[in-house]
């Protein structure tokens, strides 16, 4: 196999991965992946030993350990274009020997796993509760531009995606439906806590039915008809703007992926927590046992 090109795969003077400018030992086999960069230090701070910390751009990352676990906990930043980033460069610290600059014969597969936030799509669904993301419906364009075949779940979701658009509204771009690990999935759920789909946007305002001063396209009235979608008893749940992305892109990468959300607003009904720290750091608090648990 040919070395990748300098311009292909960018390494660093310091031999570094060019965005997150992280080295391949910096990174844990599990991956937390957060969008808000100062959520990164509100998980390591559990941690009870730092190995490294990392800051670059809006990617800050920290690889510690959790009783026996070694955890990698990077921030992404906002949306899927970020995703593309993050997920292509873990791979590439992962399964790319650096100095061959050619993919390792064995690839090692990661855990990557998002905690995150995100708007309920159903009356339902409080300000504070946690969804665990079983599918994502991407409404921005990332996957189109990977040659991605659906497996049989997201090829039967895109047709129930196709029989409600029959009766409501349709999306205003055709989406693309990926899937999560339902392992990861099940074990983040455990105890009650709803699995979704998670519909991914490329914005938080218009994309996500939001008019300040413009006017979106989308209305409440919108959000309300598609929250009747849902694929074998799993219901739309919510919206923020990773998750499908990183579904997407873990499955051809040969990584695992799940995506936990604990919801800041209702989008139906307009309620709004009034703790969200308070919320975030519960999440966190929840899920790290589980995580760290990982076999
Ligand atoms: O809180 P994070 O993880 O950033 O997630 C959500 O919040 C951001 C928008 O405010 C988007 O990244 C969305 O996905
Ligand atoms: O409504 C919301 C809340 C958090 N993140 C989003 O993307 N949307």
């Amino acid at each position: 196999m040919q070395a990748l090109a300098d311009t292909e795969l960018i390494i660093t003077p310091a031999g570094k991965i060019y965005h997150l400018d992280l080295h391949p030992d910096e990174l844990a086999d599990t991956v937390i992946t957060v969008g808000d960069p100062a959520r990164v230090e509100a998980i390591s701070k559990h941690f009870e030993r730092i190995e490294s910390r990392t800051s670059h751009r809006e990617f800050v990352t920290h690889t510690g350990y959790v009783g026996k676990k070694r955890l990698t906990v990077l921030s992404t930043g906002i949306g899927p274009d970020n995703i593309d980033i993050c997920l292509n460069e873990l791979d590439a610290l992962a399964n790319i020997d650096f100095k061959t600059r050619i993919p390792k014969p064995h690839p090692r597969q990661l855990n990557i796993i998002r905690l995150g936030t995100s708007g309920a799509l159903q009356q339902d669904i409080k300000p504070g509760s946690l969804i665990v993301s079983r599918y994502g419906l991407g409404l921005d364009n990332l996957l189109h531009f990977y040659q991605y075949q659906p497996n049989l779940a997201e090829a039967e979701l895109m047709d129930a995606v196709l029989d409600m658009e029959k009766y409501v509204e349709k999306f205003p771009v055709r989406p693309y439906a990926c899937e999560g690990s339902g392992a990861l999935a099940d074990l983040l759920s455990a105890g009650g806590i709803e699995q979704g789909i998670t519909i991914t946007c490329p914005g938080f305002y218009a994309p996500q039915a939001r008019s300040l001063r413009t006017h979106a396209r989308m209305s409440i009235q919108t959000l309300d008809a598609w929250s009747k979608l849902s694929y074998k008893g799993v219901r739309l749940t919510n919206f923020e703007m990773e998750t499908s992305a990183i579904f997407g892109l873990a499955r051809l990468l040969g990584h695992r992926a799940v995506s936990c959300n604990v919801i800041l607003g209702n989008r139906l009904n307009g309620d709004f927590t009034d703790d969200p720290a308070g919320i975030v750091e519960r999440m966190i608090e929840l899920m790290l046992p589980r995580i760290a648990g990982l076999e």
